[in-house]
């Protein structure tokens, strides 16, 4: 199911939480919606659920607008699912229960059976008579999961839904979700702030800040082509090097890096990802000196004080035994790695 935002704008009193905000979602697509906390995520996705009313703008499903005053159509027959942060299963009724709960046209049998199919899909089966309570945390999201995709909506919409896990299954349970949403073919919006859940999960990411989306497109996209400073922050801890464009470069204490777009004499920042920096014997290249070296298994991090720059470069790399804190180095950032902008932009 197709599920569109044409012009979108939501003010809570003097608060306005979208701005003008437009995006179509194709039918089946799984997107992530991508940005801080109060950049208008949750209320895009109300928006979508019909829990909220715009304030100027349409939302429309299958091309059809749903949000018109006159003809506004109430959550319950959008054909849309939808996954909390906090799962919110009613505590006093079972796991089946609550699967069951979104199934009330169908009849009991039909209803526990679509209901043990939704639960066997998420590995849960054996659980139908428990309670929530008796779960663990992922296993109550799979409930959730369950509950939202057994009554088939063509759009499920999702809010943080793995944000209450801890790394190691959060990671398990968005891997499943992802293979599930393709299974299921709904039409997909993730809520999240998390760039890795975007990545991994999404067709597409919409970055959004104040209100406004800022880019759209997908991980890699958004991850070597960043539209903004704003936007390159989100998906890489770089070292940030300021400087000043001269003859179509900009020159920094780390060197002179290519800004063929930027205007003369003005102020720049350099980005420089930790995992593209070489470091070599000394004497070659730029020379530093190690100040701290973290063993974080397959690979180390690394501060490298550089002559002439302030600060220390952050760098992740696998480095030789042999080479300890206090001693020189040489640091290589390749020239074409790197990303410019102005630092008006930020
Ligand atoms: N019902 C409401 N009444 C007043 N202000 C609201 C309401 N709902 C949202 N807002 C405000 O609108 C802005 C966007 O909120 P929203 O919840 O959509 O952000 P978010 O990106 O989902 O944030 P988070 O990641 O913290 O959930 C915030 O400034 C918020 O305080």
């Amino acid at each position: 199911m197709a599920l569109g935002f044409e012009g979108v704008t939501q003010r809570f009193g003097a608060v306005t939480a979208l701005s003008d905000v437009s995006l179509t979602v194709r039918p089946g697509e799984i997107v992530a919606l991508l940005g801080q906390s109060g950049c208008g995520k949750t209320t895009l996705l109300r928006l979508a659920a019909g829990v909220e009313r715009p304030s100027a703008g349409r939302v429309l499903l299958e091309g059809r607008d749903v949000s018109d005053p006159a003809r506004f159509v109430e959550p319950e027959h959008r054909g849309v699912g939808f996954v909390f942060q906090d799962y919110a299963l009613f505590p006093h009724l079972t796991v089946g229960e609550n699967v069951r709960f979104g199934l009330r046209g169908q009849g009991a049998a039909a209803a526990e059976a679509t209901a043990l199919r939704a639960l066997a899909r998420v590995g849960l089966a054996d659980f139908y008579g428990a309670y929530p309570h008796m779960l663990s945390g992922g296993e109550q999201q799979r409930v959730a999961l369950a509950r939202a995709i057994a009554p088939r909506p063509g759009v499920l919409l999702m809010d943080e839904p793995f944000s209450n896990l801890d790394r190691r299954l959060r990671d398990v349970v968005r891997d499943e979700t992802a293979a599930l949403l393709e299974e299921t073919g709904a039409t997909s919006i993730i809520v999240t702030h998390d760039p890795e859940d975007a990545m991994r999960i999404a067709d597409r990411i919409v970055l959004m800040r104040a209100g406004r989306i800022i880019q759209v497109g997908t991980g890699e996209e958004l991850y070597r082509t960043p539209a903004s400073l704003f936007a390159a922050r989100f998906f890489c801890d770089f070292t940030e090097v300021e400087g000043w464009v001269a003859g179509g470069a900009v020159d920094t204490p780390l060197g002179r890096f290519a800004a063929p777009d930027l205007p003369e004499g003005s102020d720049a920042i350099v980005c420089i990802r930790p995992h593209r920096v070489r470091i070599v014997p000394k004497g070659y290249y730029l020379p530093g000196r190690l100040v701290a070296r973290r063993f974080l298994g397959e690979f180390d991090h690394l501060l490298v004080a550089v002559e002439g720059f302030d600060r220390a470069l952050s760098v992740r790399a696998s480095l030789s035994d042999e080479i300890a804190v206090g001693d020189e180095v040489g640091v290589e950032i390749p020239s074409d790695e790197v990303l410019v902008f102005p630092a008006a932009d930020q």
